[in-house]
C-alpha cells in the first residue's frame, strides 16, 4: 500500500509507525491493521508489476500522482477507483475514471469504480456494509474484482453501469452539504434524532412517490416528514437527472443500489461533508472551508465543496442552473455568501 509520507507531531514517519505498530494513527486511529498490510512511501515501488491497482485518496491529488504510476504496472492491469470527486475542463465534466484512463493509457485494460454506503471507520470496525461495483464486463474483469473485495461483512454487487454509480458517488457529496446546513440550522433536528432509520426510509419512499410540488407541501409538512428527507429525496432527484442529460445511458437502478439512495442517507447522516457543512452553517460565514477541514478533520479532505464548486461550472456552462435548484443553492451558500436559512426558498 503506498502511502503519502508524513511526520507525525513525535518525529517518526507515518509509514515506519504504520509498518511497526500496524496501525495507521494519523488517519484511521484506534483500528488494528493486518499485519500484511504494508506502508511503502515510494509510489513506484508500490505499484511495480501490480495486475490490480486500487486508487483511494482525495481526487485532488490524483493528477500529479498517474505519471509516477504510469509504465510501473504489469502491462494489461485493471484500476479500481474509490475515489468519490468530479472534476472538470474546458469541454465539461470529467470522470475520475477518465482521468485515470487517460493517465495510465495502454498500461490499463479495464478501470471500475466501488462506490456505496461506507464510512471508513464503520468498516474498519468490520460493521456490515454493502457496495457497488460499476464495471462495463462484469462477468470478466467485474467478477475477478468483486472476489477480491467481498466477504460476509462487505457484500459487493456488480452492475454493468460504471458512469452512474460514480457519479451517485460524486454528487451525493453536494447533497451531504445541504443536510449539513440543515442540522447547522437545526431544522428537523429532534425529529431526525426521535426517528429510526425505518421512519426516513418511509419518508424518502413517501416522498418519492408524490414529488414535491406548491400544492402537496403543505400535506407533506403537516404529515411531519423530515427537512432531510425532502433535502435527500431532491438531492437524488437531481443526482438522477444530472446523470441522466449526461449520460442517458445510466441506469435508473443504479440509485437504488449502495453507491445510490444508500451512500446519499449514510452521508447526510454520518458524513464528514454534512459535519462540516454543519459547523458552515453554524457560524455564520464567519469559517471558510479550508479553516473548517483544518478544525474538524484533523488532515483529511473535503470532497463536497470542490464538487459543488466544479459541479456549478458545468450547470453554468450548459444553461441548466434553473433544473437544478438545490445543488445551485448548495454552490451559492458554499461560495457566494447566501444564507444557509434560505436553502430551501428556490425548491
Ligand atoms: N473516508 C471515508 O469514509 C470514505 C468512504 C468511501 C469513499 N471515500 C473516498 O475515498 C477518497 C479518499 O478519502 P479518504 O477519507 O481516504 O481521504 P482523507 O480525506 O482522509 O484524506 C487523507 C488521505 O489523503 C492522503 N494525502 C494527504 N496529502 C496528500 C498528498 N499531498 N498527496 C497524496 N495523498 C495525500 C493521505 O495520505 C490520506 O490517505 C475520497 O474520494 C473519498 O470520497 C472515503
Ligand atoms: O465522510 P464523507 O462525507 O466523505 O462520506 C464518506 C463516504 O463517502 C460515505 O460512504
Amino acid at each position: 500500500m503506498w502511502v503519502f509520507e508524513e511526520e507525525l507531531d513525535d518525529g517518526r514517519k507515518l509509514s515506519d509507525v504504520i509498518n511497526a505498530d500496524h496501525e495507521n494513527v494519523k488517519y484511521l486511529p484506534g483500528i488494528q491493521l493486518p499485519t500484511n498490510v504494508r506502508a511503502v512511501p515510494d509510489l513506484s515501488d508500490a505499484v511495480r508489476n501490480a495486475s490490480i491497482v486500487v486508487f483511494v485518496l482525495p481526487h485532488q491529488f490524483l493528477p500529479s500522482l498517474l505519471p509516477r504510476i504510469s509504465s510501473c504496472l504489469h502491462r494489461g492491469a485493471m484500476a479500481v477507483s474509490l475515489v468519490k470527486g468530479l472534476d472538470f475542463d474546458d469541454e465539461g465534466p470529467v470522470l475520475i475514471t477518465d482521468m485515470i484512463r487517460e493517465g495510465l493509457g495502454e498500461d490499463v485494460s479495464e478501470v471500475c469504480v466501488l462506490m456505496g454506503a461506507n464510512v471508513a471507520d464503520e468498516m474498519a470496525r468490520d460493521e456490515f456494509c454493502e457496495a457497488t461495483l460499476g464495471c462495463p464486463d462484469p462477468e470478466g474483469a467485474g467478477a475477478v474484482v468483486q472476489q477480491l473485495f467481498d466477504c460476509p461483512t462487505f457484500r459487493v454487487e456488480v452492475t454493468p453501469d460504471p458512469i452512474g454509480v460514480e457519479l451517485c458517488g460524486a454528487l451525493k457529496n453536494v447533497v451531504a452539504l445541504a443536510a449539513g446546513f440543515c442540522d447547522g440550522l437545526d431544522w428537523g433536528g429532534n425529529t431526525k434524532v426521535g426517528l429510526g432509520g425505518k421512519c426516513v426510509g418511509w419518508a424518502i419512499k413517501t416522498l418519492l412517490a408524490s414529488p414535491l410540488t406548491a400544492d402537496n407541501w403543505d400535506g407533506l409538512r403537516g404529515r411531519a416528514l423530515l427537512w432531510i428527507a425532502a433535502i435527500i429525496r431532491r438531492g437524488l432527484e437531481e443526482m438522477r437527472l444530472f446523470c441522466k442529460l449526461l449520460h442517458p445511458s445510466v441506469r435508473d437502478m443504479t440509485f437504488f443500489e449502495s453507491c445510490g439512495v444508500a451512500d446519499l442517507i449514510t452521508t447526510c447522516y454520518g458524513g464528514r461533508n454534512r459535519k462540516c457543512a454543519e459547523t458552515f452553517a453554524r457560524a455564520g460565514g464567519a469559517m471558510g472551508w479550508d479553516e473548517i477541514e483544518k478544525e474538524e478533520l484533523g488532515g483529511q479532505h473535503l470532497q463536497g465543496p470542490q464538487t459543488t464548486s466544479k459541479l456549478h461550472k458545468v450547470l453554468e456552462q450548459k444553461k441548466w442552473l434553473s433544473r437544478f435548484p438545490l445543488f445551485r443553492s448548495v454552490y451559492q451558500i458554499a461560495y457566494q455568501g447566501r444564507p444557509p436559512a434560505t436553502l430551501v426558498q428556490d425548491l
